[in-house]
């Protein structure tokens, strides 16, 4: 059997909720990170394949052309129906990337409607009359009116998406998700009689997306944030799509040390760290210090670790010492050599023993998988809402790594994450 939903993500921790929300029906899930260079005839695909891409902030054309080299791979592989994951709170600039992907991929498939639902009520993030909510706030007042790369100043998706495509956008609202999947169907048919292209879909509870999945799931493509898909194995299972959940094979062996790698700085992050700092060995980079004398210290101090000891390493700052830090060595600068330090930190583990991984923030995943050579992950349990274990390989070494998207997981995520490998290992 070929692939049954191909889908294509736009940031690494995104892909790796997308197929651990994929993989809770117990379907195999097949996870690269970017478009694989082995030939699709040649690789052994699995019925859901997730393609991580990291294009939420490039240029539009280059977003562009990544989805459609991954679209590409994917239809090679026999997919027929496609998934375009990005973030549940919609991180994208009037420019685009969610809406001018959406109309590419609409255009190179022949998909005259696609759906926007980036709700995922398990994180709080839900959406009515079109407007997308963080627990309480409206989207424009949450935090991420003012993410660093990504400010969202506009709570309304349809306002969000009009800019970002030619084709006409419109609404289907809770009332007629309520009302069930046919009356879904109906307002969507009635839609598309007028044009419409892009739909917002309102959902504030799984039971909605429920809804939702089964009156879209022939759609040729889907887009949303990774929730609206859980449910569509169980749909594709029931009418026959995919014969059967996968057996889950046993999990492999991997080493007991342990490192938590943490570049990202938001709220929720510098609560996880706080929080593991009393049970690890810990070291915080500097990224002046890394400015002036490069990461030696850090190599230094964990050489000088016995690779069995828990330990942390992070950049993660409070927003004040990150604009400092910013203000003198630039954006794009500072992050740029947090993350290779992350990623020398990253190859200096493994050659130590440490064999389980945990990774905090989306550029943070992107800068130690592509630092240890994964170029494929397969899904094992979720440790929290959208952040699964995953078994991966870095050269012929067996891993276990997971990617945590900065907003994602409780307080006590890095110490959830051991004790849910303990259980499943
Ligand atoms: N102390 C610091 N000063 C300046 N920049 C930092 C500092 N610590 C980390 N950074 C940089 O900030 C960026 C954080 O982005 P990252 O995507 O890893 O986290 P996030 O935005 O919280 O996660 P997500 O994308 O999953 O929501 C990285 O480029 C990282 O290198
Ligand atoms: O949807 C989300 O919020 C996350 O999967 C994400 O995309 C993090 O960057």
């Amino acid at each position: 059997m070929g692939v049954v939903l191909g889908c294509i993500a736009d940031d690494f921790t995104g892909a790796t909720d997308l197929a651990g929300l994929l993989a809770r029906s117990g379907v195999k899930v097949s996870l690269r990170m970017g478009v694989p260079e082995e030939a699709p005839e040649d690789a052994d695909v699995a019925a859901f394949e997730v393609i991580a891409l990291k294009c939420r902030t490039v240029p539009v054309a280059e977003a562009v052309a990544e989805t459609r080299a991954a679209l590409d791979w994917l239809r090679r592989a026999g997919a027929e129906r496609f998934f375009w994951k990005y973030c549940s709170t919609f991180d994208s600039t009037a420019e685009g990337n969610i809406g001018p992907v959406a109309e590419a991929l609409m255009a190179e498939i022949g998909a005259e409607q696609t759906i926007y639902c980036p709700a995922f009520p398990e994180n709080g993030r839900a959406i009515f009359m079109g407007n997308l909510f963080v627990g309480e706030l409206p989207l424009a007042e949450s935090p991420m009116k003012d993410h660093p790369l990504t400010p969202m100043r506009d709570s309304n998706l349809m306002r969000l998406i009009e800019p970002q495509v030619t084709g006409k956008v419109g609404l289907a609202n809770r009332l007629t998700v309520a009302r069930g999947p046919e009356a879904l169907k109906a307002r969507l048919d009635e839609l598309k009689a007028q044009g419409v292209a892009h739909v917002v879909v309102d959902a504030v509870a799984d039971e909605d997306l429920g809804i939702i999945a089964e009156a879209c799931h022939d759609m040729k493509l889907m887009t949303g944030g990774s929730a609206v898909a859980m449910p569509l194995p169980g749909i594709y299972l029931r009418e026959g799509s995919i014969t059967e959940a996968a057996k889950r094979e046993s999990a492999p062996q991997v080493g007991k040390g342990s490192i938590v790698f943490s570049g990202s700085c938001s709220a929720m992050t510098r609560a996880q760290v706080a929080d593991y700092l009393p049970k690890a060995a810990g070291y915080k980079l500097d990224p002046l210090d890394l400015a002036a004398n490069g990461p030696q210290a850090a190599r230094d101090w964990l050489a000088a670790q016995d690779p069995e000891t828990p330990k942390i390493i992070y950049a993660t700052a409070e927003p004040e010492d990150v604009a400092k830090v910013q203000a003198e060595l630039g954006v794009a600068e500072a992050g740029e050599l947090v993350e290779s330090a992350l990623a020398q930190l990253a190859q200096d583990a493994l050659a130590q023993g440490v064999r389980r991984f945990v990774v905090a923030g989306g550029e943070t995943s992107g800068a130690v998988t592509k630092a240890l050579g994964v170029t494929a992950m397969e899904i094992d349990a979720e440790i929290a809402p959208g952040v699964p274990w995953t078994w991966c390989r870095s050269g012929d070494t067996q891993i276990a790594m997971t990617l945590k998207s900065g907003n994602f997981g409780a307080v006590t995520f890095f110490t959830n994450a051991f004790e849910k490998l303990e259980q499943i290992s």
